[in-house]
């Protein structure tokens, strides 16, 4: 994705959790990271070193597009996924915009892909990213690539879009409120 020039570069939060530390789920429900899905992703992210994460999803069964294989868009998810949990570093909410997706090879059912994830400029509201995912170790071959452009929104995003039923809930869960403002700069 040709990115747009006078980028800045990206500032890791002085509050951003520490390299190392598992991010855990911005929402129970999230077909990404939640543990409340049958046959989500689960996918378990880390903080990395300045604004970068990396991230492990095993394929599964329910992920198949042809026999044995992941299916792209499930693939494409986990990218998605890992690029979106870049904004626990930055203290941002951002929703993807534009997600370009590589895929270099197929991926098979119990494969553990190993993802990695950075921010690499910031212009005003846009966040532009790139992620990879590697076979065999986070060092292995590269299976599957993204470029992305992330927007950057308010809390107000989801409570004016959700379905009103799934909003509701999160409102009244102090937990998942605790997490979404975990993700607020204070003006
Ligand atoms: C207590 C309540 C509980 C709430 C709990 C919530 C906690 C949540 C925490 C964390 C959530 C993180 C979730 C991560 C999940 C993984 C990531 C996903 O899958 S997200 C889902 C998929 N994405 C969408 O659904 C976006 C749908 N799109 C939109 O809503 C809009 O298009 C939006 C917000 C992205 C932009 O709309 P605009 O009206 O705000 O802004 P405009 O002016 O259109 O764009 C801003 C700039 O970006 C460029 N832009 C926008 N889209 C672009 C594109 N596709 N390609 C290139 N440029 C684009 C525009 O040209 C503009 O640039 P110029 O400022 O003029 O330079």
């Amino acid at each position: 994705m040709s990115a747009s020039t006078n980028l800045k570069p990206p500032e890791r939060h002085p509050d951003a959790p520490a390299p190392g530390e598992l991010l855990g789920p911005h929402y129970d429900e999230c077909f990404g990271c939640g543990g409340g899905q049958e046959h989500g992703l689960h996918l378990a992210a880390r903080a990395g070193e300045g604004v970068s994460v990396t991230a492990e999803f095993t394929v599964k069964k329910a992920h198949q597009g042809a026999p044995g294989l992941a299916h792209g868009g499930v693939l494409a998810s986990a990218l998605d996924e890992t690029l979106g949990s870049l904004n626990w570093l930055l203290r941002t909410i951002a929703v993807t915009g534009r997600l370009e997706v590589d895929f270099v090879r197929p991926v098979p059912v119990d494969t553990k892909l190993h993802l990695d994830a950075k921010v690499t400029g910031v212009k005003g509201r846009k966040i532009y990213s790139t992620a990879t995912g590697r076979l065999g170790g986070p060092d292995g071959e590269i299976a599957v690539k993204a470029d992305a452009l992330f927007i950057e929104v308010k809390v107000d995003h989801f409570i004016e879009h959700g379905r009103d039923e799934e909003i509701k809930a999160a409102m009244d869960d102090p937990d998942q409120v605790r997490r979404a403002r975990a993700f607020e700069v204070n003006p």
